[in-house]
């Protein structure tokens, strides 16, 4: 993370993080970031006056520290956009990402994020498989962005799935994240529409008495076990390699995006024990039932004196660990949303759950195929819609993201 410059502002002071690693550096500085606004000028605290690059190897939004505030958005292209017009497309939402990444939130015209800072902004685009088919790019589309399979317990809504291109927008303020999605649609008027949009939200940094790893809406401690850019194999599992196929991948990710509704009356009403037996993890602290604190790692050996498992046969951390199927690993970066109430007084609620990897198959696939098979905590879940995107590697600065398959 960068500071950038702005000369209409007062900054107070300096945050750094980089990648998920560097959480718990950018809750701290949104904590300090209260400092009362000083005589004469709004007061940026370190939360809104942080940036993160648009440019670089890879897309800003992957590795970055979860935001408090998200949109995920698909479009599809106007029937006569044409690889022309989905070029055109590209180049006015890179220009538009890398000057409101960088603090100039005037760009969204709108007025929504004056007097705001960045707060750590990000935009990331992707392609559907779609995409291919609509700009003749047909022998370009990766292997890798075949459609997922079907798997039995999906109840997709297809106009709240898939898309031609997708942007995720995430931000530590909401009049950000909202300001550059206004921008991000006005910038697509005439060349695609909205297919869909889905609001997400996390803990906001400096919530918490110590930085520690977020919640979802069923209570639990959530991404404890993610791989940390640190890992060795990290760039492996995530990032498509500088020689990787097709080439305008280099760089790049899958995303997988779920919407997975949470059945919370149902979990509300389980026992402390039921829910710690459904995870394989105390709900309480994120540790695993088979001792230690948060970061104490599974022991899926361990055996109770009867002989039986001490981490249930179907406890969810022991059907998605890498050990359980193959060594598949992906980067969780997911949301949790709340849209209100449904018709039947249940709340439609849950996680906008975004992975990320260098295959999808191997990743992603493989882990819902042994999920579906047998997992106890998906009865406490309805995945209702479902999208693929394939999200090109970051642009270098005087390119727009996506350039080498567009022009290639
Ligand atoms: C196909 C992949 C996965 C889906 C879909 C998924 C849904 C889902 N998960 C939770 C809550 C937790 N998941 C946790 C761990 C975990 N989950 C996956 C994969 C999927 N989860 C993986 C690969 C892992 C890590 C396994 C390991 O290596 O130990 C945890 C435990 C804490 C953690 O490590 O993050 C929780 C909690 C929900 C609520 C959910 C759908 C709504
Ligand atoms: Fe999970």
């Amino acid at each position: 993370m960068t500071e950038g410059t702005f000369s209409r502002r007062r900054l107070l002071g300096t945050a750094t993080a980089t990648g998920v690693a560097g959480l718990a550096a950018g809750a701290t500085s949104g904590a300090l970031g209260h400092a009362a606004a000083s005589e004469g000028g709004p007061a940026l605290s370190t939360l809104g006056s942080a940036t993160v690059p648009f440019h670089g190897t890879h897309q800003p939004g992957i590795t970055t520290p979860l935001q408090s505030r998200s949109h995920l958005l698909a479009f599809d292209l106007a029937e006569d956009a044409g690889r022309r017009g989905a070029a055109a497309l590209l180049r006015r939402w890179s220009t538009l990402a890398a000057e409101l990444m960088a603090g100039r939130l005037d760009e969204t015209g709108t007025g929504i994020a004056d007097d705001a800072g960045p707060a750590s902004l990000t935009l990331t685009f992707g392609f559907g498989h779609s995409f291919f088919d609509a700009t003749g790019l047909t022998a370009l589309r990766p292997e890798a962005l075949r459609p997922l399979p079907a798997f039995s317990q999906d109840a997709l809504d297809e106009g709240r799935s898939h898309g031609d291109l997708w942007v995720q927008i995430g931000a530590d303020d909401p009049l950000v994240a909202f300001g550059a999605l206004r921008a991000v649609r006005r910038a697509a008027e005439g060349s695609a529409r909205t297919r869909w949009q889905m609001n997400g939200f996390h803990r906001s940094p400096g919530a918490t008495a110590r930085p520690m790893t977020g919640r979802n809406l069923m209570g639990q401690v959530d991404g404890t076990n993610n791989p940390t850019p640190d890992d060795p194999d990290f760039e492996r599992h995530v990032f498509v390699p500088s020689d990787g196929e097709p080439a305008w991948m280099a760089g790049g990710s899958y995303a997988v995006v779920r919407r997975i509704r949470m059945l919370l009356d149902d979990w509300e009403g389980a026992t402390e024990e039921e829910r710690a037996r459904v995870l394989g993890r105390r709900r309480s602290d994120g540790a695993p039932l088979t001792g230690g604190d948060e970061r104490t790692p599974v022991d899926l050996e361990a055996t109770e004196t009867d002989g039986s498992p001490v981490i249930a046969a179907n406890a969810h951390v022991r059907v998605t660990a890498p050990e359980s199927n193959g060594g598949a690993t992906m980067l969780r970066r997911s949301f949790s949303y709340h849209d209100g109430e449904r018709e039947d007084g249940s709340q439609d609620a849950g996680l906008l759950f975004v992975c990320w990897q260098a295959d999808p198959l191997r990743s992603f696939v493989t882990v819902q195929r042994k999920l579906d098979r047998g997992d106890a905590l998906s009865a406490f879940l309805r995945h209702e819609a479902s999208g693929l995107f394939a999200v090109p590697g970051g642009a270098a600065e005087g390119e727009y993201v996506g350039q080498r398959l567009v022009e290639s």
